[in-house]
């Protein structure tokens, strides 16, 4: 808790200018797997892992999917295709087959979502699996899509899932990851919180509707780099013009200068394209925003870490 002595901003301020962790390499290829998904599980999971060995064997280090690409993205299908994570093994085919996968191809699977059982509640879960196969993180969607746009788009996450409470970053044999799933990428502060943390990447799994795709997807991930001069890779389900919710797709790779290194259209594609972490260096030098932010005007408070000091 914070004492008396300093105030709760001054306690949980963010340095403006981090300094950047030296990350295990420096180059190294992303795959962003732009999956189709359909009713039947079995067949999601054997097809992802045909596009992640396809990935590896093309010498992807990073491979991302889609938000939930084991089931169809539905408030009805969620209790029906969620998977107990923590018990593992056959109550989650989908994560065994991302460890068995990351283990044995050499790699690091950031697993796009699935739905997660727990006790009694549903969340939407991404798990990161590093090159020994070991789960290294579960990030839960923190922000549910619940949104109304008359004519267009309702949908209500809230219906059945429940909230995610913890920011994740992790570090990974590619470099220090932030992970948000979806509409996680429209709250700024939580991609503001990552890059104070040290973050190289940014994975936001996602899938964006036919009303949001188009206006908000690329100028979204275009503002979370180019604001935190990191890289930000997101990956959506290949497109279902037929299914009850139709993706955006267009699952794309931005630099820290904002530029769009790699992206696609809607259909199934597996996106492979370099990543080079000497940029975030040498942009953050040529344009030194972190060391010019005015932290006697306004800060960035990590709540979660004032609560857990
Ligand atoms: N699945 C989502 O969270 C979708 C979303 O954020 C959107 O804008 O579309």
């Amino acid at each position: 808790m914070a004492s008396s002595s300093a105030s709760v901003a001054e306690q949980a301020r963010v340095p403006p200018a981090l300094p950047l962790p030296t990350p295990p390499v420096e180059k190294f290829k992303i795959a962003l797997c732009q999956i189709t998904v359909t009713p039947d599980k079995e067949r999601n999971i054997a097809h992802a892992r045909n596009k992640i060995q396809k990935a590896a064997a093309k010498g992807a280090k990073l491979v991302l999917l889609p938000e939930i690409w084991n089931s169809p993205y539905s408030n009805d299908c969620f209790p029906v295709y969620a998977e107990d994570i923590d018990a593992g093994g056959d109550a989650s085919p989908s994560t065994a087959m991302l460890s068995q996968l990351s283990r044995n191809l050499n790699i690091t699977i950031v697993g796009g979502s699935i739905p997660e059982r727990s006790g009694d509640q549903l969340f939407n879960t991404c798990c990161v699996f590093g090159t020994d196969g070991n789960l290294k993180a579960k990030h839960r969607k923190i922000h549910l899509f619940d949104i109304d746009i008359p004519g267009k788009i309702t949908f209500t996450e809230s219906k059945t899932l429940t909230a995610g409470e913890t920011p994740t970053i992790v570090d990974t044999e590619v470099g220090r990851i932030g992970i948000g799933i979806c509409y996680d990428i429209q709250f700024q502060e939580l991609a503001m919180i990552y890059a104070a943390r040290g973050a190289h990447l940014l994975c936001y799994p996602g899938a964006f509707n036919m009303t949001t795709g188009p206006l908000h997807w690329e100028l979204l991930q275009r503002a979370r780099a180019v604001d935190n001069q990191l890289y930000v890779a997101t990956c959506s389900p290949a497109r279902d013009a037929g299914a009850g919710y139709v993706a955006w797709g267009h699952s794309t790779l931005v630099g820290p200068f904002g530029e769009v290194l790699a992206t696609t259209e809607h259909e199934e594609a597996i996106i492979l394209v370099e990543i080079d972490y000497s940029l975030l260096q040498l942009r953050r030098t040529s344009l030194p925003l972190l060391k010019q932010g005015r932290g006697d005007l306004y800060q960035l408070v990590d709540v979660k870490r004032l609560n857990s000091q």
